[in-house]
């Protein structure tokens, strides 16, 4: 990797992928929602057409019109906007990651294929770096996201020994909760200088404590604004203000999935809060009841009052 690279840290909102009533991207709402993230949620940095961004439901072709506009729209506001390459078809994974780097993005993410699995932590090392070649100067992250992929080895096998692979491997967005991996992350982490992302919002604090560097998620679309506050609490040594935040975060999570928190849930959810017109998900996901997404909205709208 040639250029210098800006270390991921803090807090990145993984983007909801707006749709017209028709179904159809809609390329519209993503200049007012980076306006919305950066002025009413103090996000800088973007996660796009991973699984918030229902990345897997979209075509190629589709996922290639969303990152130029998040990467056009948001040039000169937005930190960095990281690209989700993964599919199941190594071919899409590597023309998605070729446009990602022809297009300015400042990072592309990958999961592991989760139809035809691969057999070990090298196999999956193998895909990475078959699909980091036609991005050789954009940083990669391995997107470990075990619950959706099924691929569930150690995070840690998959990093180590990968820097002599990838020349451009710059972390890990881990979307687990496995402490002991994450820990082992970050530790192996160090001495490249990688980023630890974490991947579950309800979780970040635990995840802090272990040497996070910062976290990829759903929940900052809404209340990116006063998570920043439990960092900001978490770095002056205020634990009890951190907890406590963090306490408030888990009561509007779990309230969410006591209610059925999927990602259409969650999209109507951003809908009410932000006022921007996100529309329905695609199927399979159905869209969600509005008094559903009302009853989580008020909640969110009354800890972001709060505080
Ligand atoms: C499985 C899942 O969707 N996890 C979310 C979380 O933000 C999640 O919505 C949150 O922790 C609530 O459970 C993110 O990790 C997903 C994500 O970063 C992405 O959209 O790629």
């Amino acid at each position: 990797m040639s250029r210098s690279v800006k270390k991921l840290t803090g807090l990145v909102a993984a983007t909801f992928t707006p749709l017209t009533a028709e179904g159809e991207i809609n390329l519209s709402v993503i200049g007012p929602y980076i306006d919305y993230l950066i002025e009413k949620q103090n996000i800088k940095s973007v996660f796009i057409n991973g699984t918030t961004g229902e990345g897997s439901s979209l075509s190629v072709e589709e996922r290639k019109q969303l990152a130029g506009a998040w990467c056009q729209y948001g040039r000169g506001k937005l930190e960095q906007v990281i690209v989700h390459v993964g599919c199941l078809s190594i071919k899409d994974c590597q023309e998605l990651a070729r446009h990602a780097a022809s297009i300015g993005a400042d990072g592309i993410a990958v999961t592991s294929p989760s139809y035809f699995k691969p057999i070990n932590a090298d196999a999956l090392k193998l895909f990475i770096k078959e699909v980091s070649i036609f991005a050789p100067d954009l940083p990669m992250y391995y997107y470990h996201l075990p619950s959706m992929t099924g691929v569930a080895f150690d995070a840690a096998d998959v990093l180590n020994g990968i820097e002599q692979v990838i020349p451009s491997f710059q972390g890990v967005k881990y979307t687990g909760t496995d402490l002991r991996d994450l820990g082992q992350c970050v530790s192996y982490s160090q001495s490249h200088n990688w980023s630890v992302l974490f991947g579950v919002d309800e979780q970040l604090l635990g995840a802090l404590v272990l040497g996070a560097h910062g976290a990829v998620g759903s929940t900052y679309n809404y209340f990116g604004r006063v998570v920043n506050q439990m960092l900001a609490a978490f770095d002056d040594g205020n634990h009890m203000q951190a907890r406590a935040l963090q306490f408030e975060s888990m009561e509007i999570i779990t309230f969410a999935k006591n209610l059925g928190f999927d990602v259409a849930v969650n999209k109507q959810v951003m809908s009410e809060v932000s006022g921007l017109a996100m529309g329905p998900p695609r199927l399979p996901l159905l869209p969600c009841p509005v008094l559903k997404a009302q009853a989580i909205a008020q909640k969110i709208k009354d800890f972001s009052q709060g505080h």
